[in-house]
């Protein structure tokens, strides 16, 4: 049987949200989005354990203000983070070796995306179970324009374009080896799964929801109050 963890890559510096300290800590209804985030993983009861990856210098702070303040108990690691999300996560997948099988599931998921439900997990992680690589994804809504040299070059059909969440979920053998091969070969992607598409994996889409997302600048704040008061 194999077992599912969760590792929650958590080291950005949160340079768009321009708020003079990282955004995984600001409060949102005086909850830090990180707990947010995490206590979807800890409340569900497929997550076998995880893993959280945070700059070097916050680890303590992660410590106490996250894991021993709220309780989280399926919490293995805090591991320190890297230049980019892409080594932050592959610092995750190490330090996950020594518990994880290969035929394990992890499921890398952003800590600035508070809004994921339970739902959206259990999808991604049935996917990734049946076809080894999901990610949970949204239509996009608008048109969507390719732009070079500040002129259009090319107005994509929008029924084929989707904009990637996480959680991205993959069998740990695989999604380990595409970040080892992306490291070797000096190939950085913005999400775990254009490493599997780049040696020529096939990853499935899961629809998500709109609701789940990125805090990225001041204005997905406002939104995320929004959500908060609507399900008060
Ligand atoms: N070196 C990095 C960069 C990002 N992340 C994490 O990856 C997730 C998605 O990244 P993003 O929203 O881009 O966060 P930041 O990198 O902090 O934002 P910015 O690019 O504005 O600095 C976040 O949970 C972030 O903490 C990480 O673990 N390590
Ligand atoms: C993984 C991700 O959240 C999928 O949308 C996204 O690619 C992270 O990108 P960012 O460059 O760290 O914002």
């Amino acid at each position: 049987m194999s077992r599912i963890f969760a590792l929650i890559p958590a080291a950005g510096m949160g340079k768009r949200m321009g708020a003079g300290s990282n955004k995984q800590y600001l409060l949102l209804d005086g909850m830090p989005i990180l707990a947010r985030t995490v206590s979807v993983f800890e409340a569900a009861p497929f997550i076998d354990g995880i893993y959280l990856v945070s700059p070097e210098q916050e680890i303590p702070f992660c410590h106490s203000e996250v894991v021993d303040r709220y309780g989280f108990s399926k919490v293995r690691s805090i591991v320190p983070g890297g230049a980019e999300r892409q080594h932050s996560v592959c610092n995750g997948l190490d330090a996950m070796a020594g518990a994880a099988a290969d035929d394990d599931l992890v499921l890398i998921h952003d800590g600035v995306r508070p809004f994921v439900s339970q739902q959206v997990l259990k999808t991604a992680a049935d996917a990734a179970m049946q076809y080894g690589a999901a990610v949970v994804a949204v239509p996009v809504k608008d048109t969507v324009k390719v732009v070079r040299g500040g002129v259009i070059a090319e107005t994509p059909p929008r029924e084929e374009l989707w904009l990637a969440q996480t959680p991205q979920a993959f069998r740990y053998g695989l999604i380990r080896d595409a970040h080892a091969r992306a490291k070797a070969e000096g190939f950085l992607g913005t999400d775990d799964a254009s490493l599997i598409e780049h040696q020529g994996g096939e990853v499935r889409i899961v629809t998500g929801v709109y609701r789940n997302i990125k805090i990225t600048t001041p204005e997905d704040l406002v939104l995320a109050e929004a959500f908060l008061k609507g399900k008060g």
